[in-house]
């Protein structure tokens, strides 16, 4: 029997809003039983310096260069993390000794798959010796260096929750809303097909913060009083990106923001999110098949704007749209859950990406263990 194993996730994502951790029981392959969530949100010092550490990361290239003002962030962003391990342990009353491995993201500071280079801050040696519990990192590397785009990994994990659905018969795809949107489509023969989708949250998070300070459209309300202008949505919606499914995954720079004259607060809240769903459709149809079900997981799901307008334009093409709640999942929780089941596949050896997923050459293995 493979072994079960306690792991808990650690995402920072590209929206920069703070750390996800999750806890799951998994053998890193069908067996999945998931535990508690936690978010612990940055404070707008922290997210100001990560910003800082996006910018000193664009000269670089080479993954491993740190220069002393972004080797400091890493360490900040690491302690932060092992803060957040503690903090959890001790609400959900676990031990280290509990906890078999913990899975590290830490942050994306720089993402150009087309070079071959892509950045995660954090240090997996420090976060062990910190919490006193192994440490899988850096885990999009070695899928870089046998082809892939060193994203999305997601997708391993979306597989492992659909059978459900291909028992059923029906062919499901997950829709990431984070600052960046991605799509794991499963068909009813467990075909994985999978890429970044578009522009998530980030246009509309940087639009709202420019105007009013705050760091997110709360709920889609400032969208939802606004109208799409066409011409700024066609702007994007233009992109070569839409044009080929050849990029599979995008950096969070890689959408300019709109600029403070083009719109109003509203109509640009309202066009971003339109953008947003349109995007998810647009790539979409370059899945193997129209999914039967989507469910949507990440922050997005909550701007009910972009969910309306992205229903809307589902259901036009005979899909149903979930939320990930619908069907027992936690939308919010599944990116750090599958980073616990990331980190437990590699301990084992396992695949993490798939031709399917990154284009990698052939399914591969990736991180780095470090031990306390
Ligand atoms: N209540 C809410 N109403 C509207 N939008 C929200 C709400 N809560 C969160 N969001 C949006 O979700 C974003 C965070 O989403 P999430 O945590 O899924 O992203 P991430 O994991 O950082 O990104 P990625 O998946 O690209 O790595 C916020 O920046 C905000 O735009
Ligand atoms: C390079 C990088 O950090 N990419 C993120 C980003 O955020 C969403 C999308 O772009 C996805 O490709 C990926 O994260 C998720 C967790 C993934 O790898 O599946």
């Amino acid at each position: 029997m493979d072994v079960i194993r306690t792991a808990i996730g650690l995402m920072s994502g590209t929206s920069m809003d703070g750390i996800d951790v999750a806890l799951i029981r998994t053998d890193g392959r069908g067996f999945i039983e998931r535990g508690p969530f936690m978010g612990v949100p940055y404070d707008p010092d922290f997210r100001g310096q990560l910003k800082r550490a996006l910018e000193l990361s664009r000269p670089l290239t080479d993954r491993s260069e740190r220069p002393a003002e972004l080797r400091e962030i890493e360490l900040e962003l690491t302690w932060r993390h092992a803060i957040a391990v503690t903090a959890f342990m001790e609400r959900f009353g676990l031990s280290a000794d509990a906890v078999d491995v913990l899975g590290f993201h830490g942050q994306t500071v720089l993402h150009h798959p087309d070079e071959g280079l892509t950045i995660q801050i954090g240090d997996g040696g420090e976060l062990a010796k910190r919490t006193g519990i192994s440490v899988v990192y850096d885990m999009r590397a070695n899928d870089m260096v046998h082809g892939g785009q060193g994203a999305p990994l997601v997708p391993a994990y979306h597989a492992a929750l659909a059978g459900k659905f291909q028992q059923a018969g029906q062919a499901v795809c997950f829709v990431n809303i984070g600052g960046i949107s991605n799509l794991t489509f499963i068909g009813t023969d467990g075909r994985i097909s999978a890429f970044d989708s578009g522009p998530g949250n980030t246009l509309i998070d940087q639009w709202v913060e420019m105007q009013t300070g705050k760091t997110y459209d709360p709920s889609g309300e400032i969208g939802g009083r606004g109208k799409v202008v066409a011409s700024l949505a066609e702007r994007y919606l233009q992109s070569p990106f839409f044009r080929g499914n050849i990029r599979r995954s995008l950096d969070r720079g890689d959408f300019a923001p709109l600029q403070p004259e083009e719109a109003s607060l509203e109509d640009g809240a309202r066009t971003l999110a339109h953008v947003a769903a349109a995007s998810i459709i647009k790539s979409a149809s370059f899945l193997p098949e129209t999914p039967a079900i989507y469910i949507v997981c990440g922050g997005g799901r909550l701007n009910a704007t972009l969910m309306a307008e992205f229903s809307v334009m589902a259901e036009r093409l005979g899909s149903r749209v979930l939320t990930a709640e619908e069907p027992g999942f936690d939308g919010d929780a599944m990116e750090a859950e599958a980073w616990a089941y990331l980190a437990v596949r590699s301990l084992d050896g396992l695949p993490l990406t798939f031709p399917g997923t990154t284009g990698v050459d052939a399914p591969v293995s990736g991180g780095v263990l470090a031990t306390p």
